[in-house]
């Protein structure tokens, strides 16, 4: 029986370099883009001779690259062999060998036999990531369609993805394939860890409440988390697998050395109890339940196509840090506290929606059909006049983190809010409806995000478009890992439109 699993994008709205650091917080939006696991065995039936194999099977599809990967997996220490010319897929194959070992880890022997003949019966693993993670600009401008988010809907579910030509030129080099920013490989290596682990026995991810549940996702989160460091051969703050995990939240990260046996476990100790290891270390990240004000929406806009590479902004950000200490902790502690204050007057948006709702609700629809200069104008008594102040507020501090941020990227020498990307946030910062806007994650040029109120969105994709900026279709969507039905493909699951086929 195929399991399928499927795990979210994220947008990190702050804490952009900051989250890197504990006790430093990022707000992270998980969205309505998902990328999917489909686990099933390989063989159905056991071979006869298979009791004297030392090996199994492996086989990676990946439709949307047309890749279709085979592999050896050690049964002793479960290493994976490429036995085929494809390219090879680290993020999927430590996903599969740290899952494996998770089992082995964790079963008595009676399990251990049972997960000796579902190995023996081979995997097949299909990952499917939905169109939002992926750049389809240069697609739609090439069929003469218009800039417009109706255009994206009209693509087929789970298009064919475009890579990268362009050489790596250092600093501003593009990604392999064009994305978005969402967070594909995070979502990838969750959505795996979380199909195995289920299908292998190790949690049961169909109940979606209580204290087990929670358990089950620490473990999915915890072997996901090492497997994809170890994948991208570097420790990132782990906002993109945390959210793909557990959903939209307020997150601090893990602290590094947690994950040090994993990193050091070449050296002869056998698989299963590094990831013992790893499964007792002191996991220490936070996440706390955040999501955004009711009756404001998340917006994501491409101005261009590509996206930038993450790791080497880092690089940049953490060598000026080393290079003018004075000047970058004093950047870093206003965007500190600007972070906070955004956070703050979010959060206080949603105390007001709970307390106050009728007028919650009149305030923001009256404000979202006007600029922010006229949002005053829309309340009469104190409890509005509380609204519109935590608006502006709000308003106030993402200029800030802007600001901030604009600064950091030119003291470091990368351009994490370009001048293309000012221009662009101003403007839809000054449009009808739009509370904040601004460059999400580590900033360049990936889609930029934008949070408007009530149903302006609507007018804010359209002004994109006259912008030559794409409207993507991605929205907030809580909810972290889940096991699915069945296969995406058969339930045509595309971003909350319909799909009109235009091929
Ligand atoms: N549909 C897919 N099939 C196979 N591999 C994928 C797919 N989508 C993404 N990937 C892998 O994930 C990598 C993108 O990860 P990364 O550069 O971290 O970008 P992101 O910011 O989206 O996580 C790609 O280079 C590719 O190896
Ligand atoms: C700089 C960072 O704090 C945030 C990067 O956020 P992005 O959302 O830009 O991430 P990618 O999907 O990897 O491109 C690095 C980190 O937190 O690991």
């Amino acid at each position: 029986m195929a399991v399928v699993a499927s795990a979210p994008g994220k947008v990190l709205i702050t804490g952009g370099y900051l989250v890197l650091e504990r006790p430093n917080a990022g707000i992270v939006l998980s969205t309505n883009a998902r990328f999917y696991a489909i686990v099933k065995p390989l063989y159905d039936e056991l071979r006869p001779d298979s009791w004297a194999w030392s090996w199994t099977d492996l086989k990676l599809t990946s439709p949307q690259m047309g890749r279709e990967t085979m592999y050896k997996m050690s049964l002793k220490h479960f290493a994976l062999q490429c036995t085929s010319s494809e390219a090879r897929n680290p993020f999927v194959e430590y996903a599969v060998q740290y899952a494996v070992a998770a089992a082995y880890s964790t079963f008595d022997n009676d399990k251990k036999d049972l997960l000796q003949k579902l190995l023996l019966q081979g995997f097949d693993i299909t990952i499917l990531g939905s169109n939002d993670f992926y750049s389809y600009r240069n697609e739609i401008e090439a069929r003469g369609l218009p800039l417009t988010p109706e255009s994206l809907a009209s693509l087929p579910p789970f298009s064919s993805i475009t890579f990268n030509t362009e050489q790596s030129d250092g600093q501003n080099s593009k990604p392999e394939v064009a994305k978005t920013g969402l967070g594909s490989s995070a979502a990838m290596t969750t959505s795996v860890v979380a199909a195995l682990l289920h299908y292998l026995g190790v949690v049961n991810l169909s109940s979606y409440s209580g204290a087990q549940h929670q358990e089950n996702l620490d473990v999915v989160h915890i072997i996901a988390q090492t497997a994809h460091c170890m994948a991208q051969g570097k420790v990132g703050s782990g906002f993109d697998v945390s959210s793909a995990v557990y959903g939209s939240h307020r997150y601090v990260r893990f602290s590094p050395q947690v994950i040090s046996s994993a990193q050091n476990a070449i050296r002869a100790m056998p698989l299963e109890d590094v990831v013992a290891d790893v499964l007792k270390g002191k996991w220490d990240h936070e996440r706390t339940k955040f999501s955004l004000p009711p009756l404001m929406n998340l917006l994501l806009g491409e101005p261009g196509t590509g996206g930038s590479s993450t790791p080497s902004m880092v690089g940049a950000v953490k060598k000026w840090q080393t290079s003018d200490p004075q000047h970058s902790s004093d950047t870093w502690k206003r965007l500190s506290g600007a972070n906070t204050k955004l956070e703050a007057q979010l959060s206080l948006l949603s105390k007001l929606a709970e307390d106050y709702w009728e007028i919650y609700k009149s305030v923001i629809y009256s404000c979202s059909m006007y600029q922010s200069e006229k949002w005053v104008e829309q309340a009469s008594e104190a409890v509005g006049q509380e609204i519109v102040k935590a608006l502006f507020g709000a308003r106030d501090a993402m200029l800030n983190i802007r600001s901030e941020m604009k600064l950091m990227g030119m003291a470091a020498g990368i351009p994490i809010e370009p001048e293309s990307q000012t221009e662009l946030l101003d403007a839809t910062m000054n449009m009808c409806g739009v509370l904040l806007a601004g460059v999400p994650g580590a900033g360049g040029f990936d889609a930029v995000f934008a949070v408007t109120l009530g149903d302006s969105g609507n007018n804010l994709a359209k002004a994109w478009s006259s912008h030559n900026v794409l409207a993507l279709l991605v929205r907030e969507d809580p909810r972290g890992v889940c096991i699915e039905n069945s296969d995406p493909r058969t339930n045509q699951i595309t971003s909350g439109m319909s799909s009109v086929s235009i091929v």
